[in-house]
């Protein structure tokens, strides 16, 4: 056995040779099959907590829990040989201190077998970046469109859109890369906000709704699926719109069920071979 890391695995390191040379494709997955047909396409895979949303039918990410988290990236690094998988720390389970993130991110970490953690924040969130940091995780701070402050946000609302608001940002991404983050995940900002952020750091940036200026893209894998239809935001593209055909399909089932069609001998099992069948 070798005591090498996967060498075709994507890191944290091998991202941020990447800047500035070759964009970084970026999606996310909540679960093995999923991740693994993804995996071969991408070079990143974000275990994001909109799986409150998406697959839980929440609406917001707010109820999103640490062991949820943990089992969807258990599931999604079991289907990812590939892509660098990182995981979102849940709202609650990093906030707290240093200390707080730093015991919930090595869980998340050990558990799942994922290379880092992924984490939403301001200037309230650089102390913990760097305590992790430090302490051998990868961080990757998520800012602009912050999804876990939607309650002070009243909305998932465009952030960064005067010239204030993007000094700002673009010193607090400053911040983080002295901080040790290795990326940075900007979501919802003016272009202007995410293409100055982008020129302004020398870690990867990875957009969302940001800009085709930023090192990288991210998409929700649903949503370029068709398999989310709460709500679209503008900046999710659909390059597919799988829902009828799975309706398709399953209707056709029921309908073979109904009309006996289906299953056919084909699909049912014999006797075991030490059997002996008398006929009565
Ligand atoms: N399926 C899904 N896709 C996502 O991209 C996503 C999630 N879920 N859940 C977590 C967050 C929430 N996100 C969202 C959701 C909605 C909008 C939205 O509707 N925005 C408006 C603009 C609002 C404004 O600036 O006033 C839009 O028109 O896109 C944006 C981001 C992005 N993230
Ligand atoms: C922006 C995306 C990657 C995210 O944070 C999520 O899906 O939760
Ligand atoms: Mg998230």
């Amino acid at each position: 056995m070798s005591i090498h890391m996967d060498k075709n695995r994507v890191t944290p390191v091998t991202l941020q040779k990447m800047k500035g040379k070759t964009p970084i494709v970026a999606l996310t997955a909540y679960e093995k099959p999923m991740a693994e047909i993804i995996d071969p396409h991408v070079d990143m895979i974000i275990v994001g907590d909109s799986v409150g949303m998406v697959v839980y039918g929440q609406d917001s990410t707010l109820g999103v829990t640490l062991e949820m988290m943990i089992n969807h990236g258990l599931a999604v690094t079991r289907g990812a040989a590939h892509a660098c998988v990182i995981i979102d720390m849940p709202f609650g389970s990093y906030q707290e201190s240093p200390q707080q993130a730093f015991r919930h991110a090595s869980q998340v970490l050990i558990r799942t077998g994922a290379q880092a953690v992924k984490l939403e924040g301001g200037a309230e969130m650089l102390d913990t970046t760097r305590f992790l940091t430090q302490r051998g995780i990868p961080v990757m701070p998520h800012i602009g469109l912050m999804p876990q402050h939607v309650n002070q946000l009243g909305g998932f609302k465009t952030q960064a859109r005067d010239a204030a608001a993007i000094e700002a940002l673009v010193s607090l991404a400053k911040d983080f890369e002295q901080a040790g983050a290795f990326s940075i995940l900007i979501e919802g900002t003016s272009e202007l906000a995410a293409r100055t952020v982008t020129a302004g750091v020398s870690i990867p940036v990875i957009g969302i709704g940001a800009s085709p200026a930023c090192d990288g893209q991210v998409l929700v894998t649903e949503d370029i699926l068709g398999l989310f239809s709460d709500y679209t935001p503008k900046f999710a593209k659909r390059y597919i719109d799988l829902g009828p055909l799975i309706a398709k399909a399953c209707a056709q089932y029921a309908q073979e069920v109904r009309t006996g069609e289906f299953p056919t001998l084909e699909h049912c099992f014999g006797l075991s071979k030490t059997t002996k069948v008398t006929a009565d």
